[in-house]
């Protein structure tokens, strides 16, 4: 894979959050070994969260765990990682995931519906076999893992859920399977934002333009030249961090968004409102973008907050 543009640095966490925001809460995150899972799960260890990373492969679980573990140690924090193998798509692993994390960690504050993907193809093209992989990946394995950390705990203890869209608000040509399944978890989200409100159940979800940099999303689609010009079509002129995805979802896990339920944060750096065909974005430098490594980085690093 070309990695011409240094588009990759290893993540050295600066959360802008406080430490010790999320100790003695319980999370899942599902694909958290990997590209943003990965960085959600960090910055929740972080900030003092017991996590439970899912998915289906346990070589990329191992891999990314041990990752983790290093990295964690190394910024001095303290906090339980533990790993479950489960595909989404089937009801009994879901179900498996659930009660092993309650039973070992005696509860579920936190659920992140990040794992998900698809594979590109003109939708003339899609046998049925891979439009059904596709929206049981992403719609009817939120939709399971949602049902049963409701049933299971957060009806009747309250919990936070976060969901994983994506930029598909113009309909998303080449990706119409996945397109219609974030669409559908962006409707369920709603729904269940409504629903659950009476058991202190908030349900949100976040939406990353198709424009954030991670290795497996690169990988998926041959090469990171991918990313490559993306930026130039987005009013905030270039691509996006995992680290401005894993802000927004620890803010939706926060007691500061308790008032928030049902609804979806769009992190596309305004792609999705770009949408006047006679506006033609002006020439203009790239906005400022927060890392673990930028200079709000370097800010964070002078004040109490530092670990690094
Ligand atoms: C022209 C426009 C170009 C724009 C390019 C822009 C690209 C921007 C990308 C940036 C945005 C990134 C968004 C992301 O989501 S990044 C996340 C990336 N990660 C993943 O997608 C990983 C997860 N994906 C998968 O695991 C698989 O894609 C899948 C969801 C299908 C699940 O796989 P599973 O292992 O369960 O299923 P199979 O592999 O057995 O396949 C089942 C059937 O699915 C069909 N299929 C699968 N892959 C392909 C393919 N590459 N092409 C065509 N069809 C495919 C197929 O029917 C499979 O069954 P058969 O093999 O029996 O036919
Ligand atoms: N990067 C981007 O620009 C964007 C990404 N997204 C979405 O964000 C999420 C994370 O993507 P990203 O980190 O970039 O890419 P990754 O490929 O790194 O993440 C996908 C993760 O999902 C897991 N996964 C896939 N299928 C299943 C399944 N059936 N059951 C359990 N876990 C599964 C994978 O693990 P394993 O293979 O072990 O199962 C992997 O860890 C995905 O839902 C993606 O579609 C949305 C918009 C844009």
């Amino acid at each position: 894979m070309s990695t011409s543009k240094s588009y990759y640095k290893p993540l050295n966490i600066s959360s802008v959050f406080r430490p010790g925001l999320f100790e003695n809460r319980v999370a899942i995150v599902t694909g958290g070994a990997t590209g943003i899972g990965k960085g959600i799960t960090k910055e929740l260890l972080f900030l003092g969260c017991t996590v439970v990373i899912a998915s289906r492969k346990a070589d990329r679980l191992a891999d990314g765990a041990e990752e983790i573990r290093n990295w964690l140690a190394n910024t001095g924090q303290r906090a339980t990682l533990h790993v479950v193998q489960c595909n989404v798509r089937n009801e009994d692993e879901v179900k498996k995931l659930i009660s092993t994390t309650v039973q070992k960690f005696g509860k579920l504050d936190f659920l992140i519906n990040n794992g998900g993907g698809q594979f590109l193809s003109p939708t003339a093209d899609i046998r049925l076999k891979g439009w059904n992989a596709v929206v049981e990946t992403n719609l009817t394995g939120t939709f399971l893992l949602c049902r049963e950390a409701y049933n299971q705990w957060m009806k009747e203890h309250g919990g936070t859920i976060v969901n994983m869209a994506m930029d598909m608000w113009k309909g998303y040509p080449y990706m119409g399977h996945s397109g219609a399944a974030r669409a559908g978890v962006v409707n369920l989200t709603k729904t269940l934002g409504v629903e659950w409100a009476q058991s202190n159940v908030r349900v949100n979800a976040v939406a990353p333009g198709s424009s954030i940099v991670s290795p497996t999303a690169a990988a998926n689609y041959g090469n990171v030249s991918i990313f490559d010009g993306v930026g130039e079509n987005i009013p905030m002129k270039r691509t996006g961090t995992v680290e401005e995805v894993c802000s927004a979802v620890c803010f939706l896990l926060s007691p500061g968004a308790a008032f928030i339920t049902g609804e979806t944060i769009r992190i596309d750096g305004g792609h999705s409102y770009y949408i006047t065909p006679n506006f033609r974005l002006p020439d203009s430098k790239p906005t400022d973008v927060y890392s673990w490594q930028s200079k709000f980085d370097a800010d964070a690093a002078k004040g109490p907050q530092s670990k690094l």
